[in-house]
């Protein structure tokens, strides 16, 4: 089971008169395999934490623990943008991140591709995919990986309306088939009802304004009156922050 403890994590960016206060002594626990989605305003450091918890950023100071069954946990990571590497085929972009190349080994990025429905791409170039293809290869190549912890951050963003909602229905199946614990950063709060088993509002600093436990069952449809309640939960304490625009 993975365990992520974080105590007192701070970080600062410049200093003297340009210095940033990116998280303010942050403590949080998350426990389970669990899909976890931190939302908040732009700056309040969503995606700071995010990297200092997948190792890409340290901290100032602070200590943060990512264990699964008790030993280091393996770490896989989805940015905005896929980065594949557009010199190699969308195979070849999943078996570069791997320890072997074993015929087990491709099966099972096979198997990955089959699950983002790119099972007859693995030949394509990158250049020759959509954006939102690409992005799906970039997911297979995380979850290829098996991470006990997977971080996301707005792997979505940049993508339109109908590929988004595609990629998150997919996302769903395969968190639902794999049980990877999925650390999950957005700005946008229906994904995150649509997500989570577990939504954590960020004030300023990677404060915690909220910690909303999110039981309703798989897969959530936004028509439900159930998960409107929840996304009225969220953005009330939006409200109450300060991090909603309202008149
Ligand atoms: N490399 C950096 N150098 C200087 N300041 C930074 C750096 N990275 C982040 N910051 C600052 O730290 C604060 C938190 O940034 P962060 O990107 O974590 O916020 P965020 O909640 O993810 O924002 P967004 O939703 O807009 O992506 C912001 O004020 C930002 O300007």
């Amino acid at each position: 089971m993975a365990e992520i403890t974080v105590r007192n994590l701070h970080k600062e960016f410049g200093v003297g008169a340009d210095k940033i206060v990116a998280l303010d002594d942050v403590n949080l626990d998350i426990s389970g395999h669990v899909f976890v989605s931190i939302v908040g305003a732009s700056g309040c450091g969503k995606s700071t934490l995010l990297n200092i918890l997948s190792g890409i950023e340290t901290p100032s100071h602070g200590q943060v623990q990512i264990t699964e069954d008790g030993r280091p946990a393996a770490k896989g990571y989805v940015f905005q943008a896929a980065r594949l590497l557009p010199w190699r085929t969308v195979m070849d972009n999943l078996l570069f991140v791997q320890k072997d190349r074993s015929e087990q080994t491709r099966a099972r990025c096979q198997r990955y591709l089959d699950m983002v429905q790119l099972g007859d791409k693995g030949r394509k170039y990158p250049g020759e995919l959509s954006g939102g293809m690409q992005q799906r290869v970039g997911i297979a190549r995380a979850f290829s990986t098996e991470p006990d912890v997977l971080f996301m951050d707005e792997p979505f963003s940049h993508l339109d309306a109908i590929t988004a909602r595609s990629l998150r229905a997919e996302l769903q199946n395969m968190w639902q088939e794999t049980r990877k614990t999925v650390i999950f950063v957005t700005h946008d709060v229906g994904e995150a009802v649509e997500l989570s088993n577990r939504i954590l509002v960020f004030a300023k600093g990677g404060h915690l304004a909220d910690d909303i436990d999110m039981p309703l069952p798989f897969p959530r449809d936004v028509a439900d009156p159930e998960v409107a309640v929840a996304k009225a939960n969220v953005f009330r304490t939006f409200e109450q922050i300060g991090a909603l625009a309202v008149s």
